[in-house]
């Protein structure tokens, strides 16, 4: 048996192939695999380690280190649930897109060690993208609609159609902000049990700028962005500046939300409601996640306007959790942007979507930098292909926590 690789599309569940993969009659070679001790690394397969270790104090992947495995970055949860799993004498091991939010070097260093253990362990590894793939794996399948597998040559490129051809919705009313700051970082610092995490950080993000952040595994961007989002109170105290008023200064947390959009892929994780399309978009404007409030005629025109301009109004009754994820993706965009925000954050919004809906993710964000006023905040690891950036902040890892520079 060699090893695999599956390419598949956000159209289909690749949750149940990964549960067949590791069942006893594995679809790929039933008869090589009966009897064969097999696991996946999986984003669930993480979040039960989580739960094992805060409600019943279990420490398996985490039993070297005393930082527990929730209080750790993405990126830190998959390297050491990686490491643990092939350490776990398994004969084959089934990774879920295993590169993504990891930097590039850690990409590097974990298609080594797969390559290291590849005599040890059969590797199946599935992928959305068609760069992760790993050269010396050439076994290459499509996932197909019908769960079937169909052996591909490697040559297959995709060329998705971009065609958003109406302009951004406008705002029912615009967001006030005073002046051209936005957020302002000035000297800001960041510890976790005394531990410096980010270090001197200055940043000013004015409106109708266009950000990346980028930095390592562990360096700091989802801390960085919660100080502006709320979640986070350790810039209380500090010079941090928001809209023009420093943090702590009589604004309160849902003043704050209210201008700013933000989307990231765990903000739907856990989400079971069955809102529609139309709704999820209206509920941007309340900034609730699923609508609690009976919509407006105003409100149903915007929503209606921004299902046209993202080639989704067929999809307007359809439910939000029923869509491929590709297009759940949009849709999230589109709810965060409704009400114009004077900032729009998106946290690795990319992560496990295919060649084709990334692409779309791309233009769409690039869209609205070009045709509205909000300020950009685009957090990712990955070069995006076509992502059009005006300018990067970049934080690099010190032993005396990150550093931040601006290198475009
Ligand atoms: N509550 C916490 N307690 C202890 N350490 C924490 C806590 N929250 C974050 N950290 C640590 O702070 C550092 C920065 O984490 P953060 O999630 O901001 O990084 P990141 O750049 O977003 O990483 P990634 O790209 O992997 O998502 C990490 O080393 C993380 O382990």
């Amino acid at each position: 048996m060699s090893h695999t690789i599956i390419f598949t599309t956000n159209t289909l569940s690749t949750k149940a192939l990964i549960t067949k993969l590791i069942e006893d009659k594995n679809v790929l070679e039933p008869e090589v695999f009966q009897g064969l001790q097999g696991d996946a690394l999986t984003k669930s397969k993480i979040e039960a380690l989580i739960f094992e270790e805060e409600v019943h104090d279990i420490k398996t992947a985490t039993k070297n280190t005393s930082q527990s495995l929730k209080s750790m970055s993405s990126g830190e949860q998959r390297k050491v649930v990686l490491e643990h799993l092939l350490n776990s004498n398994l004969d084959y091991l089934v990774l879920d897109n295993p590169f993504d939010n990891l930097d590039h070097e850690s990409i590097a260093d974990l298609k080594q060690s797969i390559e290291k253990n590849a005599s040890k362990i059969i590797f199946i590894i599935v992928l959305s993208r068609k760069s992760d793939a790993l050269d010396f794996i050439t076994t290459r399948f499509q996932l197909l609609d019908n769960g079937s597998l169909a052996l591909i040559d490697n040559s297959n490129k995709s060329n998705p159609e971009i065609h958003f051809t109406k302009e951004i919705p406008k705002p029912i009313k615009s967001i006030h902000g005073e002046g051209d700051s936005l957020i302002n970082f000035k000297n800001i610092e960041v510890s976790f049990d005394e531990k410096l995490i980010l270090k001197n950080i200055n940043w000013e993000i004015k409106k109708n700028s266009f950000w990346q952040l980028i930095g390592k595994n562990g360096s700091g961007k989802t801390t960085l962005l919660s100080l502006i989002t709320g979640e986070n109170n350790k810039g209380y105290g500090q010079e941090l500046y928001l809209f023009g008023k420093k943090k702590g200064t009589g604004e309160t947390i849902w003043d704050i939300k209210q201008k700013i959009g933000y989307y990231t892929p765990t903000l739907t994780h856990n989400f079971k409601r069955t809102d529609t399309v139309k709704n999820m978009l209206i509920s941007g404007l309340n900034d609730s996640i699923g609508l609690y409030k009976i919509p407006t005629e105003n409100q149903l025109l915007l929503a209606k306007e921004w299902l046209e301009a993202l080639n989704m109004e067929h999809l307007a009754e359809k439910v939000f959790i029923e869509l491929p994820v590709g297009q759940q993706r949009l849709i999230m965009i589109g709810r965060a942007m409704i009400k114009h925000p004077l900032v729009l954050i998106l946290d690795e919004p990319t992560e496990n979507l295919d060649d084709d809906s990334a692409a779309l993710f791309v233009a769409l964000t690039n869209k609205i930098a070009l045709e509205t006023t909000t300020a950009i905040i685009f957090v990712s690891h990955r070069e995006e292909v076509g992502l059009n950036p005006k300018n990067k902040f970049e934080l690099t890892k010190t032993t005396n926590g990150s550093i931040g520079t601006i290198t475009k």
